[in-house]
């Protein structure tokens, strides 16, 4: 099983923030930055994470989480097109698969993956995406579906709603904005990791 509390960042920054306060599973989730920084920023964070003991989910870059010899890595669907899960899986990373549609959820459970992760279950302001809102009803089928691969939550959640997430059948609730967006994203931490406890 994962941690219940999976925040999402941009930034090894934000690990400096967060990972005095307790989180323990996190993912760097960078975009558009030359290969060299991206590299220097991942190993910034794996390192970040080794010294206070958390696991640190690389997103997108599978050649550099196994060149860095990180522990997880997440991929989405189109990311799935190009990404050797061979090669992924000798490095002993850990893999964690975004789905949409359950032609997508039958993909990623053919992949055996160490969770899928579902969404947006509520609209997200994050980046554009072809699916408004799935709903928490959608989580309860997903739940049924997954044989037994942890179900990741994502999309517009916040502190409110990650109880209605678990209610519904989330083992983990994973959030960017509802913490990053926050006047003081400690204080959300602390009370993300209260509800998620
Ligand atoms: C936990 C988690 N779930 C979903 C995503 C989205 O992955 P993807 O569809 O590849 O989109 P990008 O994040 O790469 O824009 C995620 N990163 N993490
Ligand atoms: C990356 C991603 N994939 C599905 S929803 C999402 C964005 C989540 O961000 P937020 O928690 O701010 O809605
Ligand atoms: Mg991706």
């Amino acid at each position: 099983m994962i941690p219940r509390f999976y925040p999402i960042f941009d930034h090894p920054d934000w690990l400096r923030r967060a990972l005095p306060l307790g989180v323990e599973f996190v993912q760097l989730r960078i975009k558009d930055q030359p290969q060299g920084r991206l590299r220097a920023l991942l190993a910034e964070g794996r390192d970040l994470c080794r010294a206070h003991g958390a696991q640190m989910v690389v997103n997108d870059h599978w050649e550099l989480a196994i060149e860095l010899g990180c522990d997880w890595l997440h991929l989405g669907q189109e990311d799935l097109e190009t990404a050797d899960l061979a090669a992924i899986r000798a490095a002993g990373l850990k893999l964690g698969l975004s789905t949409h549609d359950e032609d997508e959820l039958a993909r990623a459970l053919a992949a055996r993956p160490d969770y899928v992760a579902l969404g947006p279950v509520w609209p997200t302001i994050l980046k554009k995406m072809k699916w408004h809102q799935q709903g928490v009803e959608t989580l309860t089928r997903w739940k049924q579906l997954c044989q037994g691969v942890p179900l990741v939550a994502i999309g517009g959640l916040s502190v409110e709603r990650a109880p209605l997430a678990f209610a519904a059948g989330a083992d983990c609730v994973s959030v960017v904005t509802d913490i990053t967006l926050n006047a003081d994203p400690e204080a959300r931490l602390r009370q993300w990791l209260e509800v998620t406890r």
